[in-house]
Parts: structure tokens; sequence; C-alpha cells
């Protein structure tokens, strides 16, 4: 093995988390019985068992996670499994029962009724499925609501709200009224809104989960973009796995109110943490969202120097293309860097769904 050239980079010192939750808890039920439940002999007992017990449901158990400066954090899971009620616990329009909970550091459970508002209002906006658009006020004016509320001037509004709604692709319509408008045009409006505050994070509930398919994909395609162009930090609720895929840095997977794990795409897909994570990602094509990290191995010597050059982000569908078109295996390389080699058994490992321990046999 090529030792010097083959040491994966390091990353930096992490930024401060714009969101920290630690232990977090939200029990639904009698005050008295559900402040209890966090840490008792209930906590663990599942969920229709500890409604006989004790009356109450936990909604969020014991849940902790850093939300990062500039990512897409998915918030996914089944119905029921908690996603809504824990993000909407992040700005306290629902009171976690239990727990710590900071944005930036600051201890959002200290805040009084004041500084929540400005939380809400300032740094994370929340963008619901139906977005609660006023149906008597036009596109500008929705979208200049938010601005409205925080006092801003009236032509600064404007300004702003005209600039949000060509950054959504709304130009030419912004005299219409809600119910001129398509489904995912109306959902358009609500996200420039959103925008329109410039929260420094946006939380998204389930918004695309009623467009039909094609604005669905535009929709994402939508956030996708926004997310690439302007680094916004956005925390998005799903219970669909392919949007999750698509648009998440990192995905938190729920299951009865606790996170079962918490990954990237590619570790969610590549190494499920248990039976009901592999059941869920079972028919995801995995070469199509597991990289080239996931099937590459040390380089021997004199590899490292050898065949097509991969970015470490090149999906396994598009490495078999490259190293099939070049007959031998490739390298992948990043700043200059070998960091290893992939060849076709490697991948193919990957395609046939292997577990990653034989993966990592074949590959050596
Ligand atoms: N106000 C409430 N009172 C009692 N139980 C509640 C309340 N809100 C939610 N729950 C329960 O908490 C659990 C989690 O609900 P939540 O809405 O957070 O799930 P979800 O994953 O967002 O579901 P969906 O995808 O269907 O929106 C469910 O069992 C739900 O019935």
């Amino acid at each position: 093995m090529d030792a010097a050239t083959c040491e994966p980079a390091t990353t930096g010192a992490e930024a401060t988390p714009v969101f920290s939750v630690g232990g977090l808890w939200k029990v639904f039920g009698p005050k008295g019985a559900a402040a209890k439940v966090p840490g008792s002999e209930h906590a663990d007992l599942p969920a229709a068992e500890l409604r006989e017990r004790t009356g109450c449901t936990a909604a969020v158990r014991d849940v902790t996670f850093d939300v990062r400066k500039g990512e897409v954090f998915v918030v996914m899971g089944l119905s029921g499994s908690g996603k809504s009620t824990l993000v909407r616990c992040l700005t306290r329009l629902i009171e976690p029962t239990a727990g710590t909970l900071a944005i930036d550091g600051e201890d959002v459970l200290a805040m009084d009724a004041g500084r929540l508002r400005s939380l809400r209002r300032h740094r994370a906006a929340m963008v619901f499925q139906h977005f609660g658009l006023l149906p008597h006020r036009t596109v500008m004016d929705n979208v200049a609501y938010g601005l409205e509320i925080q006092g801003v001037s009236r032509a600064e509004r404007r300004a702003r709200a005209a600039d949000m709604v060509a950054k959504v692709g709304l130009e030419g319509l912004e005299d219409r009224r809600p119910g001129q408008l398509s489904g995912g045009q109306q959902q358009r409006v609500g996200l420039a809104r959103a925008l329109a505050a410039d929260p420094e994070v946006l939380l998204f509930d389930e918004p695309f989960s009623a467009l039909d398919p094609l604005i669905r994909r535009e929709m994402q395609d939508e956030v996708a973009r926004l997310h690439h162009d302007e680094g916004r930090t956005m925390v998005f609720i799903t219970h669909d796995l392919a949007e999750a895929l698509r648009l998440g840095d990192r995905i938190a997977l729920m299951r009865d109110g606790r996170i079962v794990q918490l990954g990237t795409p590619e570790e969610i897909v590549g190494s499920p943490a248990d039976d009901y994570v592999r059941d869920f990602v079972r028919d995801v094509p995995r070469e199509q969202v597991l990289t080239v990290r996931s099937a590459m191995r040390p380089a021997a010597v004199g590899e490292s120097e050898r065949g097509p050059a991969l970015a470490p982000t090149t999906t396994v569908v598009d490495a078999i293309e490259a190293v099939a078109r070049s007959g031998g295996p490739a390298r992948v390389v990043e700043r200059g860097r070998c960091l290893g080699i992939v060849d076709d058994a490697a991948l193919l490992a990957v395609v046939a769904g292997l577990p990653a321990a034989t993966r990592r046999e074949v590959a050596a």
C-alpha cells in the first residue's frame, strides 16, 4: 500500500451547531403523568403499552442530535413516528417535556415569550405543507407578509419580496391571488415568504407531500438549488425515502419517537443500523446512492498513478461506467491525493447488496 498518498483527508474543526438537541422528550398526556415518563421504568415501553399504563404518548423519546451549519438535515420516518413533534419542539411550537435544546449555543428552553417570537420570526422560519397563504392578498403581498410582521418598512418589504419572487421563479405572477395559482406555484409563494425573512434556518414540514410527482420533483430541485446557492441550513421533514435521499446531507430515521439511525444517505443505505432500517432501504438502488468510498481499497504500490481518477463523491453507477471504459481499476482522488482504488469486483459487490464487511473482504 502506498500509505503516504492514500490517507483520507482530515476535516477541520466543527463550527457551533445551529441546533443542539440533547436527551429531548415530548410526552403528550395529563401534565403530571407526562412529566414523569422520561427516565422512568415506563420510558422504554412500546407505544400501546405506555398509553395503557400511563395514559401518555411519548412522541419524542430521548433524542440527541446536532444540526450543523449549512446542512440539509432530514427527519424521516413513517406516519406517527414523531417527526412533526420533534421539529415543532425546535422552536417550542410544542413545548418539550424534558431535555436540552440550544440554537447557536443559546438555550432555547430559557427564552421568554419575546425572544421566542423573535426566534420564530427571524432565525428559524417554518414552511408548512399548507402554507396558510392569505387568499385575498396578492402573491407579492403574501411574500411580504412576514416582513410586515417584522415591522420592515413598506419600500424595503416590496424590494425584498420582489427579490424572493424572482428567486423562486414566480416573476410575472406578482399580482395574482393564491386561488389563481397551481399547487406548485402556491408552494413557491410559501417558500418565498419564508425566505424573505432571511432566517438562519428553514424548517420544512412535509412541504411537498400534496403535490403530484412531477411538480414535487421540480420543488425538490428548487430547494436543492436554493441550498446550493445560499448554503442556508435546512431541516426537512419527510416520510418519503427518495426525497430524503435526494435532499439530505444527513438523515435522522425515526421510529416510535426515537432516532434509530442518523447518518448520510450513504451510511443509511450502505450500513443500516438494524433490521428496521435495512427493511426501510431495501428497495433503494444502492449503486445510485453509494459512492466509491464504499467500494475502495488501499492502493498497491504504483497503483495510485494508474487508471482514471474519480472524485470521492462519484456514485458507484458512474464508477462502473468509468471502470468498464478503461478496462481496469480506477483511482479515487481528492485534492490530488489518491484515497484508494476501486475495481469491478468491489463495485459489483455494492450492486449485489453484500454487507459492508463482506464488501471490504472483496475489495481487499
Ligand atoms: N397533541 C397531541 N396529543 C396527543 N398525542 C399526539 C399529539 N400530537 C401528536 N401526537 C401523537 O404523537 C405521535 C407522533 O406524532 P407526529 O405528528 O409527531 O408524527 P409524524 O411522524 O409527524 O406523523 P405524520 O407523518 O403522520 O405527520 C403520534 O402517535 C401522534 O398520535
